[in-house]
């Protein structure tokens, strides 16, 4: 039995929908379809969730709101029509919408969580019309039916562990299951939706319910490509990545797949395949515990920008019990996470995305690092773009290091930073936001050898 997970591109126009029924109705394997709200149909366009929330929050100022409430509508009108449904479909969704947006706003956190999934919700169901149209025998399911419970954390859920139980008797239902991604419900029975793109979360979290034999994840690409096809020009493509090179690779940047999905499939031992909704013949890269490493030592580089890191020098701070356990206090007080902690014997560095501190946290942090620790300097460096080479043949491979850092020396970049996960399996560098891409394209060129470059 499989999951299948469409994302929103995969569902923007009623082509691409035709495109999901067919790739539905040729497998019997595939019960249980994840749906996204429809997404971009050309790379101006806009996707329905950030017209809902844009809707939402001009329902919270009291401001009108009918023109996007006519553009989102027209959004699922477009595809019944393309496919020649009946309009009662349309009605539905209309009446759900505006019933949500003349609702409860005592808790406008809540009603933009509400306002958001819907996209989702009402895709789900129009998905679900159009497969028993075909006539393919099909039921929506709501997320609160099948007791998908999450944490209480807008736009941040995390799955609570007794889901997994209830998601098993979805297995029980005849036909074809179409489910909304993004979201679930806590356990107050409100909506609380996943971090963006969670779709692929939903769908990791009911391949590990129903113990699926695989989960697939159709997109528009052919395949995860060795690096970001929007910085370096038909890279080349990945057939075989461990869960743990997907994570390192998506955590940092390669957000064809979201890397809080990788848990649930990881945890059931179950392979994730990323496959193109265009051409689902093509083989698209599989997701699993091991591979055989054919390739290089690295298999691909990826990267993310907008970190800053907070530099702590102190003479003899090797010699003084609990130096590190009171920096991460300092953070945590502040509510600050982390991502990696390169260190020296007298200095320390902490490297954090820069959203989560403002000039003021900024300033309040570095006051109490100096006041508490007695610390020597205190330097808060921006903008910062972090790079990580993923490759479990890193490993086993002497020199990795030295062609990556000649490679960026040969391209005039200066590294800001680097450290090696103790894994082994990855390799970060900092840079200057400003050279990360061509930082990203010098190392594709030395890990992938002649490309051209965008
Ligand atoms: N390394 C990569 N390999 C493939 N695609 C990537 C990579 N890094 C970024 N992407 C981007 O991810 C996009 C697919 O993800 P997304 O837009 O979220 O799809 P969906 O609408 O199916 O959820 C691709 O079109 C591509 O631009
Ligand atoms: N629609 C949601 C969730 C999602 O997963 O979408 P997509 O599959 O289009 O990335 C978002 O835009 O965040």
């Amino acid at each position: 039995m499989k999951v299948v997970k469409f994302g929103g591109s995969s569902l923007a126009s009623g082509a691409q929908v035709e495109k999901v029924f067919h790739i539905v109705a040729s497998d019997p394997e595939r019960k249980i379809v994840v749906v996204s709200a429809p997404g971009k149909r050309y790379s101006d366009d806009i996707k329905v969730t950030d017209l809902l929330i844009s809707c939402a929050e001009h329902y919270l100022n009291g401001e009108d709101a009918s023109e996007l409430v006519e553009t989102i509508i027209g959004r699922y009108k477009s595809i019944a029509d393309e496919l020649n449904l009946s309009n009662n479909i349309i009605e539905k969704i209309t009446d759900d919408l505006l019933s949500l947006l003349n609702g409860d706003k005592d808790n406008p956190a809540s009603f933009i969580e509400a306002v958001k999934a819907s996209g989702e919700d009402n895709n789900a169901k129009l998905i679900a019309a159009v497969f028993n149209h075909k006539g393919l025998e099909t039921h929506y399911v709501s997320p609160k039916e099948a007791g998908l419970l999450v944490s209480n954390e807008p736009g941040n859920a995390q799955v609570l562990p007794e889901s997994y139980e209830r998601l098993y008797e979805l297995k029980k239902q005849s036909g074809i299951i179409v489910f909304p991604g993004f979201f679930g419900y806590n356990t107050e029975g409100d909506v609380v939706t996943f971090s963006r793109s969670g779709s692929d979360i939903t769908g990791s979290i009911l391949a590990n319910g129903i113990k699926a034999d695989l989960y697939e994840n159709f997109t528009d690409v052919d395949a995860v490509y060795a690096v970001n096809p929007n910085i370096v020009k038909n890279p080349k493509e990945i057939r075989e990545l461990t869960y743990r090179e997907m994570r390192e690779l998506s955590y940092c940047g390669f957000s064809v797949f979201h890397d809080e999905a990788l848990i649930p499939a990881f945890r059931a031992g179950i392979p994730v395949n990323v496959k193109n909704t265009n051409n689902p013949e093509a083989p698209g890269t599989l997701i699993m515990s091991a591979r055989e490493n054919i390739n290089g030592p690295v298999v691909g580089i990826a990267s993310d920008d907008k970190f800053c890191s907070i530099y702590v020098g102190k003479y003899m701070m090797n010699k003084e019990i609990g130096f590190g356990r009171k920096i991460l206090l300092i953070l945590e007080e502040f509510g600050l996470s982390f991502e990696h902690i390169p260190s020296g014997i007298d200095d320390i560095t902490i490297i954090v995305r820069q959203n989560q501190m403002d000039e003021e946290i900024e300033k309040s942090i570095v006051k109490r690092i100096i006041d508490d620790l007695d610390a020597d300097e205190v330097r808060v460096e921006h903008d910062l773009a972090l790079i990580m080479l993923v490759g479990e043949g890193m490993r086993q491979k002497v020199g990795t290091a030295a062609r990556a850092s000649n490679a960026l020396a040969a391209a005039n970049i200066n590294i800001e930073m680097i450290n090696q996960g103790s894994s082994e399996t990855s390799m970060m560098f900092g840079v200057k936001d400003a050279v990360e891409k061509k930082a990203v394209q010098a190392l594709y060129e030395e890990f992938f050898a002649e490309v051209k470059v965008r």
